[in-house]
């Protein structure tokens, strides 16, 4: 029967060109938490949670179709899951229509850190703003006060620079010059020698980065007077990659040798303590043996390192469907006082929506993706990781947790003239 099953529904992105495929690896990642948490006598006894999935492609209007057939069909739905941004920014736009919280689990987009906009969105996923106090932090350690802005003119992008202008301000770091390229970067690179940057913040897909890191070389923008950062969830060798695909112009000599000594940072989306049992018992890399056995079984290629997209993002999937099914755990408790259930939602209840609203909100606990917390505007609290590229493989020079205003630092980062790079010309007065 159905009155003990609890419904939620699931877009994933799984087939189509445009955007991130990654539902292909969150997909069966979120299939193995529902197989867990209902495995679970302490939670929801007596209830089992149903996740009706379907494909948005990463495209909003299909995400929107998706969506209007998940709520005007029964069974009624408790609450959505959604991947890419741009879907993410469609459902949870008009979700509150139908009282409906909306959990992203492959959402970076800084415009949804919106309560105005998506009064009931949560996100699994960090903001690409998380990236920028850990530059700042960088800027801080190294003593570089002048830096300058390079980006690729996409809309994420363009409200990251935006946080990070103004955490540069209140960090007294002065910003020389803020360039975009559409999709030829030769323009942006000159003017950023004409201006004499030496440390410069890099933002762009990893196709634009390609074409960056071959005009960065022909330009000579590199070496013992530059410091770049760039994005760390490109794949490892992203920068000898698709050479001839792409048109890049430079050999793989050439790329290696402009991307040597560069920095990443990103968000920390599986756990590092490879030890630690999370809340399913599991730890991150016994997670990863279960998460590869069902990719073989759908037939990806994992013993070739043929990853589906959404690999990395995958534990931020899981750990969505455990942030459902405690938030659910804790309403029907609180619920259950008054002798009423969770399975009396309908989407025109706003109270039980408000009751699963802030048992959401009020989310706590270790998951694979390390601690699942969500800030007043819902987006993921996260740590980052500091890597450099050294000898041509990415080492891991530190982490930085925002919270705690705590970096980890290993003192493994090698500069190519010997000591840190100035963020300036230095004019020496000859007296
Ligand atoms: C780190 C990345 C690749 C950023 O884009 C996310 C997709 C999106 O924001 O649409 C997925 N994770």
């Amino acid at each position: 029967s159905d009155d003990n099953v609890l419904h939620i529904g699931g877009i994933f992105p799984l087939a189509g060109e445009g955007g991130w495929q990654g539902g292909q690896a969150c997909m069966p990642a979120a299939n193995l938490a529902l197989e867990d948490v209902n495995k679970r006598k302490d939670l929801l006894p007596g209830y089992v949670l149903k996740l009706h999935s379907n494909d948005s492609e990463c495209e909003p209007g299909l995400g929107a179709s998706v969506m209007y057939n998940l709520l005007y069909n029964e069974p009624t739905k408790l609450m959505l899951l959604a991947g890419c941004s741009t879907v993410c920014t469609t459902v949870a736009e008009a979700a509150k229509m139908w009282n409906l919280v909306v959990l992203c689990y492959g959402a970076s987009s800084p415009a949804l850190s919106d309560r105005n906009r998506f009064p009931t969105l949560f996100r699994t996923h960090p903001s690409a703003t998380v990236h920028n106090p850990t530059r700042i932090k960088l800027m801080r350690k190294f003593n570089w006060y002048r830096v300058a802005i390079l980006q690729e003119a996409e809309e994420v992008f363009i409200s990251t620079v935006e946080d990070l202008e103004s955490r540069c301000m209140e960090a007294g770091i002065e910003i020389v010059t803020r360039q975009s390229f559409l999709s030829d970067p030769t323009d942006a690179v000159r003017n950023l020698r004409r201006q004499d940057a030496r440390v410069v913040v890099g933002l762009f897909y990893v196709v634009a980065a390609r074409r960056v890191l071959c005009e960065i070389y022909k330009q000579q923008l590199y070496g013992r007077s530059n410091v770049w950062y760039f994005i760390g969830w490109y794949e490892d060798d992203w920068f000898v990659n698709n050479l001839e695909k792409e048109g890049i112009e430079c050999t793989a000599d050439q790329m290696r040798e402009a991307a040597e000594g560069h920095l990443t940072t990103e968000a920390l989306m599986w756990n590092q303590n490879l030890n630690e049992r999370t809340i399913s018992g599991m730890t991150s890399e016994e997670f990863r043996v279960r998460l590869n056995d069902a990719l073989r079984v759908e037939g990806y290629d994992i013993d070739n390192k043929r990853y589906p997209e959404g690999y990395q993002e995958a534990p931020l999937a899981y750990d969505a469907v455990w942030s459902v099914a405690l938030a659910f755990n804790k309403t029907m408790n609180h619920l259950h006082k008054y002798g009423k259930s969770l399975k009396e939602f309908n989407y025109n209840n706003k109270e039980i929506a408000d009751d699963i609203y802030s048992a959401i909100n009020s989310t706590q606990f270790l998951g694979i993706s390390g601690i699942v917390a969500f800030s007043s505007q819902g987006d993921r609290i996260a740590l980052t990781q500091i890597e450099q590229v050294i000898n041509g493989n990415y080492v891991v020079l530190g982490y930085y947790d925002t919270q705690a205003d705590n970096l980890t630092w290993f003192d493994k980062e090698v500069w190519a003239g010997g000591k840190v790079p100035q963020d300036r010309t230095i004019i020496r007065k000859v007296l």
